[in-house]
């Protein structure tokens, strides 16, 4: 049996709001669009488990979609259901196949790679995952595993042909972010998500099911669609393509929300400033929606975790409005508290640019090969910093700047090496801050573009540059390391004092010619 898993009801008589009758909700979410239905009856008498089956068995059959049920063999060979889903403290899989008909669907609940494997070995139909996002409907006896932690159980499914769901606390508020973020790196996708509460909870249940059904169907085409024409990168393209950023934002002056820390707000503000864009250090909750929907981009820096709340829900506006957001996991490999505040924003929205030195990208990756001590990265860095780039720019779906004496960048398919700078830049606090700055604001430029009139020199470096984050990262690496070039080469500058507004003057005074003369830029 061919089964649409993509909108998977699973029923909880106990969710439904007053005056609604159980079978009324249930037709109208299969009106609704649900492709799936598991009646999960956890405080059910077998013989009022056995009514409630029979009598959505006779619903599901009228639209047409396969019953399943949750946990109980012999329920479901007594309505003769399509399928059953087991946890892991169920039936174990190996003995319901010897009860059931050749043929029943098998699912199981996974929440760690472990029980993907044996879920693999027992030849299961398909998988649930979860919990997603924190649920009250089932009280979980495992940590949330957030979208990103989906997509790592996704890719133990390569090569096989079982599907996969997701599970917990999914809604018509984060279901985009659901199957957004659980891609796994090799590109496999979720067939599908379970939903009980944002559906059975409802009102009005056919809406509620409607609503996930156009997230689901516009997902759907976004993954197939012609994926963009792969991008032909040369150096000299890049350097005119950052070139065009410049002239953009200082054209645009676009607006630069930067939620950062205490430390370096005043010379962020001034380097946006000096570059020609507008910044705004916003960080109430209450202004996160209206600020995301004026044109620019979202700098989330969190040097000093004050403001965790608003990060949350700036990011999540930024994506619904498709702004870039730039996250710098200032310290991240600092203290666990900043590596799971990292993963809980990575997994309430979605990143344009990742941008650390490279102890925070191994604390982010995962890695042990380098190490972070506070904020600061200790060691040689990785023996292979374009692999790992490369690696975690696919893991995190987005562009990954690292930078150090030489800075890389890359969007998970090519890597760019860019060896500007000056060590002065280590002596004053915040330039790693100031680049996450710089990287926002060429951003901003590279979203802008898109709307910008087609007087740009050249439609093919528009067409490259439109909307592209890598451009965007690399002109914001180059924008601050050139400056610094320039600054620590002034006569006036004799320590970090002086070196800090020379930096400002020098990103204010930056002329194309300079940067182009000066860019040290290799494609990979
Ligand atoms: C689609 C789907 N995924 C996971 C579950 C959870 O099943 P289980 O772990 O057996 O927990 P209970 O639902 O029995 O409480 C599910 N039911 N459906
Ligand atoms: C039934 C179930 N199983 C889960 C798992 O993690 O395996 S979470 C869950 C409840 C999902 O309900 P809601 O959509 O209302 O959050
Ligand atoms: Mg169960």
């Amino acid at each position: 049996m061919t089964i649409d898993f993509s909108l998977y009801l699973v029923t909880g008589r106990e969710l439904l709001p007053p005056g609604k009758e159980y079978l009324e909700s249930l037709e109208e979410a299969l009106q609704g669009g649900v492709t799936v239905v598991q009646i999960r009856e956890k405080k059910s008498d077998t013989l009022e488990f056995l009514e409630i089956a029979r009598e959505s068995k006779i619903l599901c059959e009228k639209y047409k979609v396969p019953l399943i049920i949750n946990d109980r063999i012999d329920i479901a060979l007594a309505v003769q259901a399509d399928g059953v889903h087991l946890g892991q403290t169920d039936m174990p899989v190996h003995i319901a196949k010897t009860l059931l008909p050749a043929g029943t669907v098998i699912g199981v609940s996974c929440n760690d790679p472990d029980h993907v494997k044996k879920a693999i070995e027992d030849e299961v139909d398909y998988i649930g995952i979860g919990a997603v996002w924190g649920t009250t409907t089932k009280k979980l006896t495992s940590p949330v595993i957030g979208v990103r932690g989906v997509g790592s159980l996704l890719q133990a499914l390569d090569g096989t042909k079982i599907k996969a769901v997701a599970i917990g606390g999914i809604n018509s508020t984060n279901v985009l972010r659901t199957l957004h973020g659980s891609v796994s790196t090799s590109g496999h996708r979720l067939d599908g998500i379970a939903v009980v509460s944002d559906i059975v909870a409802s009102s009005a249940p056919r809406s509620a099911a409607k609503s996930l059904r156009y997230s689901l169907d516009a997902w759907v085409h976004h993954f197939n669609v012609q994926s963009r024409v792969p991008q032909i990168y040369d150096v000299e393209t890049i350097k005119n393509g950052v070139v065009e950023l410049m002239r953009v934002i200082r054209d645009k002056s676009p607006l630069i929300h930067q939620i950062t820390n205490v430390v370096v707000t005043n010379q962020s503000a001034n380097a946006t400033l000096a570059l020609g864009a507008s910044p705004i250090m916003a960080t109430a909750p209450e202004e996160m929606h209206d600020l995301s929907r004026i044109p620019g981009s979202l700098l989330i820096n969190f040097g000093t975790i004050t403001d965790k709340g608003s990060m949350i829900l700036a990011g999540q506006y930024a994506n619904e409005a498709q702004k870039p957001i730039v996250f710098d996991p200032v310290g991240v490999g600092a203290t666990q508290f900043r590596k799971t505040t990292a993963s809980e924003l990575l997994n309430a929205w979605q990143a344009s640019v990742i941008k650390g030195n490279a102890g925070e990208m191994a604390s982010l990756a995962n890695s042990n090969e380098v190490q972070a001590k506070g904020v600061d990265s200790v060691g040689p860095g990785f023996a292979d910093s374009a692999t790992f780039i490369r690696e975690i720019a696919k893991k995190e779906r987005c562009v990954a700047v690292m930078t150090g004496p030489t800075d890389w960048v890359s969007d998970g398919t090519i890597v760019v090496k860019l060896e500007n700078g000056h060590k002065i830049l280590g002596d004053i606090t915040g330039s790693g801050c100031l680049v996450g700055t710089c990287v926002a604001t060429f951003c901003a430029g590279a979203s802008l573009l898109s709307a910008a009139p087609e007087t740009s020199p050249g439609p093919e470096l528009a067409k490259l540059v439109r909307g592209n984050m890598l451009m965007g990262a690399v002109g914001g690496v180059l924008a601050l390391t050139v400056a610094a070039e320039c600054a620590a080469e002034r006569s006036d500058v004799h320590g970090s004092g002086t070196f800090l507004p020379a930096l400002i003057d020098e990103l204010y005074n930056l002329k194309p010619e300079t940067l182009l003369s000066r860019a040290k830029v290799q494609v990979l």
